[in-house]
């Protein structure tokens, strides 16, 4: 399977998958380590992909969504954005929103 192949079928069979560095549990960098902290606000199951246990990965993702950084955070397959954008989507509350939206499981109502 090519990596386009494996990123595609990643992001498809799973509600929310976050392209990060280290893992949901153990986060190895700052920017990662906020995408994990608003997803467990949220009470957001999501599958993390550590691309540090992969160059192909981590050039292959960049490729996949021509954006140049980790983390990258997808919805129902949708890129969303890095660190940034979800940050700044969970203050303003779209975040919650879109993850209602596309039927994601957000535990109760967490509020920064
Ligand atoms: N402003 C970015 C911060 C993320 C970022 O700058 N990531 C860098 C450092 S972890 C990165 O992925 N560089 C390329 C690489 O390490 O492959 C965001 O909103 O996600
Ligand atoms: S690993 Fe150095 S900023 Fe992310």
């Amino acid at each position: 399977m090519s990596i386009h192949d494996f990123i595609d079928s990643q992001v498809k069979s799973n509600d929310v998958v976050v392209f990060m560095k280290g893992t949901p549990q153990f986060p190895m960098c700052g920017f990662s380590g906020q995408v994990a902290h608003i997803m467990g606000l949220l009470g957001v199951d999501y599958k993390g992909i550590n691309v540090l246990d992969s160059d192909e990965i981590r050039q292959g993702i960049k490729e996949y969504t021509n954006w140049p950084t980790i983390p990258q955070v997808f919805v129902k397959g949708e890129f969303v954005g890095g660190c940034d954008i979800v940050r700044e989507m969970y203050q303003s509350g779209e975040l919650q929103t879109l993850l209602e939206e596309q039927g994601v499981v957000v535990a109760g109502r967490a509020t920064a």
